[in-house]
């Protein structure tokens, strides 16, 4: 029987939801606003019951409850986004679909459809966006225990012009999150992101802190490459300068297995399709391990 595979990437701002066929190209894809879980998750599951598969993957924002065990496997916890704590997505899905669903965070799904592309089974995929959110794929598996990995979480020392600079996440004010995701920028200059110039030191003192994050990504985990997306990461200009500190950061300490442009690099599935790709590839796994 052919089979079709569902992707819910359900992000802060919007949901994608796609099938896809059993080569794993998208059929059909579409984008709803983030609006209340009532109403978000009433248009998911009228798409999936409109375009009906045989198995579907979700990757969420998180923080989220991946342990099968746990009473609350399946929902969002301890999100600051108004009316999304505690909501049980996988539960209410379930209810209506009875079909396998595998549930991760939208990062890992990334960094899963960037194995798939790429054939490299140890990498780490970062969002730079509202956010900084880290997956990883170790060996083709995820890394984790307790739970899945928050590596945009992380502390790394403040850039010497951005001392003073208390950081804008709620919970830890200067980690990596705070010093370096999209909202940062606003915080210190009044101007969005999309709207800096080029030529503003700022990018270096972002650059700064995520070739930082590079740096301790390839202490940590020796992987195969990292892959930045992201809406900030997509200003042509930030890889090279990313790319540049973490040299002078890492000083040569280990030996990469691959030129640093192949090492750090933007994703190589285009238009923000990682998730997606990853969530075809996790829905096929669970009818018959494939990838
Ligand atoms: N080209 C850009 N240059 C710099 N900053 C940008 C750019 N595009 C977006 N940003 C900033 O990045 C943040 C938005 O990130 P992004 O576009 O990746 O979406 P997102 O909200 O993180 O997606 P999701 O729906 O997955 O939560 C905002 O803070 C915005 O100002
Ligand atoms: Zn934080």
């Amino acid at each position: 029987m052919t089979e079709l595979y569902g992707s819910i990437e359900a992000g802060g701002t919007k949901f994608v939801l796609a099938v896809g066929d059993e080569q794993l190209n998208v059929l059909k894809r579409i984008q709803i606003p983030t609006e209340t879980p009532e109403k978000t998750l009433a248009a998911t599951l009228s798409f999936f019951q409109e375009n009906p598969v045989t198995a579907l993957s979700i990757g969420s924002f998180g923080p989220i409850d991946i342990n099968p065990e746990s009473p609350t496997y399946g929902s969002i916890t301890t999100t600051p986004k108004a009316g999304w704590g505690n909501i049980n997505l996988l539960e209410i899905l379930k209810k209506e679909l009875s079909i396998p669903m595998a549930f991760t965070t939208d990062v890992n799904a990334s960094a899963y459809g960037e194995m798939v592309k790429t054939g490299q089974k140890s990498l780490i995929y970062f969002t730079i966006g509202t956010g900084i959110g880290g997956g990883a794929v170790q060996n083709g598996q995820f890394i984790g225990g307790f739970s899945h990995a928050e590596m945009g979480h992380q502390y790394v020392k403040h850039h010497p012009k951005d001392l003073d600079f208390a950081g804008v996440c709620p919970y830890h004010g200067d980690c990596i999150e705070g010093l370096a995701a999209g909202p940062s920028l606003e915080a210190r200059t009044g101007i969005r992101g999309e709207n800096l110039p080029a030529d503003s030191e700022i990018w270096d003192i972002q650059a700064f802190y995520i070739a930082q994050l590079a740096v301790n990504s390839t202490l940590a985990f020796a992987p195969e490459k990292i892959v930045f997306g992201g809406g900030v990461m997509a200003q042509e200009h930030m890889m090279e300068r990313v790319r540049k500190q973490f040299s002078q950061l890492l000083a040569g300490y280990v030996q990469l297995s691959c030129d640093l442009q192949d090492y750090l690099v933007r994703p190589a599935v285009l238009e923000n399709g990682s998730a997606t790709l990853g969530n075809f590839a996790l829905a096929a796994n669970l009818l018959k391990r494939k990838y």
